[in-house]
């Protein structure tokens, strides 16, 4: 699947990021909720202590694909990009400590690259290797992942784009209907997020707020 840059920033507005570990109730209907609600693009992220492995990762990865695929809405596999190639999906998302991005575009091909980056040294190093997409954060403190660099605000895309870079930007981290729109101020083609949609009552609600705070910046 090759994607252009503008139908790239399309799909960025709102991303829906999940693994099992992210939910209280059963995460095939967290996600079909969410897409009822209008997500745009969705990364399987099955990581940490209570992720699945093994058979029961790639079982629930084709399940949520096939999901993906019914509604149209490209799949991106975080980290692992054997699981990526296994059931062909539409693309990958890695990170600075994760293999090496050229090795990763070899392997992928024309599926979608996303890369996490920091600063414009590493957007820099990203654009060249390959990236449709950059990720940035966390924008806001998160609980969810640990290991995070520090909270950037919305300073660093800002400054990106003032700089000129027009690379397709994700904001990440902390990110809610309320914060939404302030991320698309500051430059970025759209908002991921975890547990504003994977732990709310109403996944679909919370899709239809985030997509509603994008559109109406982009209006
Ligand atoms: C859209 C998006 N942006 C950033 C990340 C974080 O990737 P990474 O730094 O590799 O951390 P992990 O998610 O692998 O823990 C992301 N997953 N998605
Ligand atoms: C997976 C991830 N990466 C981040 C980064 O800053 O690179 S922050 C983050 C967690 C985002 O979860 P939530 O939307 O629940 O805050
Ligand atoms: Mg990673």
């Amino acid at each position: 699947m090759k994607v252009s840059t503008e139908e790239m920033r399309s799909l960025l507005k709102t991303y829906f990021i999940m693994g099992s570990q992210n939910c209280d109730e059963d995460p095939r209907e967290v996600l079909k909720d969410a897409i009822h609600g209008g997500i745009t693009l969705f990364q399987f992220r099955e990581k940490g202590d209570q992720a699945l492995v093994g058979e029961e990762k790639i079982r629930l990865a084709k399940e949520l694909l096939e999901i993906c695929k019914h509604y149209q809405v490209p799949f991106i596999v975080n980290d692992d990009i054997d699981l990526a190639l296994k059931i062909n999906a539409d693309g990958v998302h890695i990170g600075q400590d994760d293999e090496p991005a050229e090795q990763v575009r070899k392997k992928i091909g024309d599926k979608i690259l996303g890369i996490s980056a920091h600063n414009q040294e590493e957007v820099e190093a990203a654009i060249n290797q390959g990236a449709d997409y950059i990720g940035t954060g966390p924008v806001f403190p998160t609980e969810t992942k640990k290991d995070t660099e520090a909270v950037q605000g919305t300073i660093l895309v800002q400054e990106l784009r003032k700089q000129g870079i027009s690379i397709p930007i994700v904001g990440i981290g902390g990110i809610t209907p309320e914060n939404a729109a302030s991320v698309v101020k500051g430059g970025a083609d759209g908002v991921s997020v975890i547990t504003a949609i994977s732990k709310a009552k109403s996944p679909k609600e919370q899709a239809r707020l985030l997509k509603a705070a994008v559109d109406s910046v982009m209006q």
